[in-house]
């Protein structure tokens, strides 16, 4: 298979090149990552971020590591050297369970092979799954959109929360993948972008993406969600998500619990949009659900500028959980999912 190179993630075969998305829009810096800590440093330090961007990049995190090991010459210690390798990366944020779907996905690679492959031939093996999760992510997210798409309607305004956009995956993207399907099917679609505080994923992702896209975009800041939906500029509403619980409950950024409530207040459709990869049917719901807490001064500053001084006490959750009878179907690439969630979870997996 041959090597990839998107708007998110380039592999050239020896290394993995990331968009440094803390310097965007403004500026289009890149990190190279020549082995698994590189990667795992890029995972947690949100120079890359998005569940099923962070799944792909840390598979190749997985290959740079096997890569790394790969003159060892007893393959029992190449083996405990993988396992520290999948723990490393294993440990970088909590929230995401396509983070461990996707090592967990290697892991299994790695074992059915062992036996029956030389190293080298193991590191192969595992670049081609690498370069497999990451073609599939893809084409995933067009499927989800091609299934979303039918849900929104010509001359539709559609709110959106975060960056759950090609930045946020391999390419495409979950929920503006549905709204850049329904755009390549010849419908009129505008968006409003939450800015999304404190990382800022709408102001300076979702906005920066749309506009290359040719989509019109309004930026508003998180506060003015309600009063937009208040004045009946919104249709719909669709965000991603970063893990989904058997009965339906979504992890998703900070604020999209908040979004949800008003939409069920205005009577607003709220679709989730993602890969059955962000489904973990091990977390019965919610509450099981880790969440990310981040360093508070990404609270304390907004964009270098300092909003109060070290004393003040902050409180920093990166996601809420949403749920499930707030959300009014979750599209994945398989179909459109309905109450009752836990059913109809169970069926699509089984798939
Ligand atoms: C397509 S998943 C995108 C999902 O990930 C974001 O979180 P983060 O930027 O912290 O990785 C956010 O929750 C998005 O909805």
């Amino acid at each position: 298979m041959k090597n990839i190179k998107t708007m998110t993630m380039e592999w050239t075969g020896n290394s993995l090149v990331l968009i440094d998305q803390r310097y965007l829009p403004l500026e289009e810096k890149y990190v190279e990552c020549r082995n698994y800590l590189d990667v795992a440093n890029s995972i947690k330090d949100m120079v890359v971020r998005g569940a099923p961007a962070i799944g792909a990049t840390a598979a190749f995190g997985f290959v740079l590591g096997a890569k790394e090991f790969s003159h060892l010459s007893d393959k029992n210690l190449f083996l405990n050297k993988l396992d520290e390798v999948k723990n490393s990366l294993s440990k970088t944020r909590p929230t995401a369970v396509n983070l461990f779907w996707a090592l967990n996905r290697m892991d299994k690679v790695l074992k059915d092979s062992f036996q029956n492959e030389e190293t080298n031939d193991l590191v192969k093996t595992l670049e081609e799954e690498a370069l497999k999760i990451a073609y599939e992510d893809i084409e995933i997210n067009k499927q989800i959109g091609k299934n979303g798409e039918t849900l929104l309607n010509d001359g539709d305004t559609v709110l959106t929360h975060c960056n759950a956009g090609a930045l946020a995956t391999v390419d495409y993207g979950t929920a503006l993948g549905v709204i850049r399907a329904a755009v390549e099917n010849g419908k009129d679609i505008q968006v409003y972008a939450d800015e999304t505080r404190p990382y800022l994923q709408g102001a300076r992702l979702t906005v920066w993406e749309l506009v290359k896209s040719g989509i019109k975009t309004t930026l508003i800041t998180d506060n003015m969600a309600g009063w937009v939906m208040k004045q009946g500029k919104i249709n719909a509403i669709i965000v991603g998500a970063d893990r989904i619980a058997r009965n339906g409950d979504v992890a998703n950024k900070i604020g999209t619990y908040s979004v949800a409530v008003l939409a069920k207040r205005h009577g607003i459709p709220f679709y989730v949009a993602a890969p059955l990869s962000t489904i973990d049917i091990e977390t019965k719901d919610g509450e099981g659900i880790p969440i990310e807490e981040r360093n508070h001064n990404e609270v304390r500053f907004c964009h270098k500028t300092r909003l109060v001084p070290d004393d003040v006490n902050i409180y920093n959750p990166a996601f809420d959980v949403t749920p499930n009878e707030l959300v009014t179907a979750i599209i994945t690439e398989k179909k459109v999912l309905r109450s009752p969630y836990e059913k109809n979870i169970m069926e699509v997996v089984t798939l």
